[in-house]
């Protein structure tokens, strides 16, 4: 049996907005997902025993049971008992590239490279709904970074609506090393500081209507006005990244004066992107940005949005 190497692209929020409570203690999310050309590549392969292995040299990736692939790949295992019995265990290779604990989505996007690569290898058929609703089981992220491209995200963020694809743009990312957050403290801040106070304040539970401006936002995607997106990227969860974390949000600062279509954190942070028009403005932005700030501990990448999910290479 042959062993499938897949691409896992990173994925930027180009708008989230936080419209309501859950009681499952999810939020109720819009969305703008959008992929990009920074990926993971993972090399699936059987390995004639009755395990699942992990092999990744990342010093923050987990080898564990905690890690998504791993769980993703625990996953067909039990919704899928005969293949597994039939094909046996499989060794995962991750090359990790995508920054982790970002909000750049990456152990989502290694999750759902471990479906779609067993699908191939189990010779199962999968359907990309069906795909997706296994997706859901493991985490918000992973339904979109199957299929990826650009789509509008609702519910808690598993439910997708595809919009025009966003590939022409460009994007500079930052993200300090030594900064990583966590989503789960993120949306509980949030809970905290936003939707208690509106239960406290209103009597009733925080839930309306889109506010901000998706509506339009959907209409600068399919009018693919680069300036428009820019003026429109929107993330409620800045207000609770920035003030804990003074660097990023300076960060944040210096980028947006550097010009550019559009600066803001991606999900629940800490990376910062700067969206452009071409790879030239990126590559100036990002020059002038390690000049200005100097820091050893600051890394940047250029890339290009993309209209992939989850390769075979
Ligand atoms: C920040 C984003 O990455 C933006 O795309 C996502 O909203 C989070 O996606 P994710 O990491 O796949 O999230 P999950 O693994 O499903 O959930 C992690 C934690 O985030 C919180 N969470 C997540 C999604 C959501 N709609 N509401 C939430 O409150 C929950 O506390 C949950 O325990
Ligand atoms: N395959 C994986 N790759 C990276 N981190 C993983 C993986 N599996 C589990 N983790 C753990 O999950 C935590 C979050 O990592 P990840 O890179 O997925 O965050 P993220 O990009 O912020 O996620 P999201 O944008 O979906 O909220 C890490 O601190 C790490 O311990």
């Amino acid at each position: 049996m042959k062993p499938y190497t897949l691409i896992a692209p990173a994925k930027i929020n180009l708008y989230l907005e936080i419209i309501g409570d859950r009681l499952d203690g999810y939020h109720e999310l819009v969305m703008i997902l959008q992929s990009i050309e920074l990926a993971d590549r993972l090399e699936i392969r059987p390995n004639g025993t009755q395990h699942i292995r992990l092999h990744c040299d990342h010093p923050q990736v987990p080898l564990d049971a905690t890690n998504l692939a791993y769980r993703a790949a625990q996953l067909m295992i039990q919704e899928f008992p005969t293949a597994f019995a039939n094909y046996g265990g499989i060794d995962i290779t991750l090359d990790k590239r995508i920054p982790v604990a970002a909000g750049l989505a990456g152990g989502s996007t290694n999750a759902a490279a471990i479906l779609v690569g067993l699908d191939l290898m189990w010779e199962l058929g999968l359907t990309l709904p069906a795909l997706r609703r296994l997706g859901e089981k493991l985490g918000s992220d992973v339904p979109f970074c199957i299929g990826g491209g650009t789509a509008i995200a609702t519910g808690r963020g598993e439910k997708l609506d595809p919009i025009q694809d966003l590939d022409n743009l460009w994007v500079v990312l930052a993200k300090y090393n030594s900064i990583a957050v966590s989503t789960p403290w993120a949306y509980q801040t949030y809970k905290k500081q936003f939707v208690e106070t509106y239960i406290r304040d209103h009597g009733e539970v925080l839930s309306r209507s889109s506010e901000v401006h998706s509506g339009p936002f959907v209409q600068a995607i399919t009018q693919k006005n680069g300036v428009k997106i820019g003026e429109l990227i929107h993330n409620d969860l800045e207000k609770i990244v920035l003030p804990e974390y003074p660097k990023v949000a300076q960060l944040r600062d210096i980028l947006q004066q550097l010009g550019g279509l559009g600066t803001m954190m991606s999900g629940s942070g800490p990376t910062v992107f700067t969206l452009c028009e071409s790879k030239i403005e990126a590559e100036t932005i990002k020059k002038q940005a390690k000049e200005m700030i100097n820091d050893p501990d600051l890394e940047f990448w250029v890339t290009q949005l993309s209209s992939s999910g989850i390769q075979v290479e």
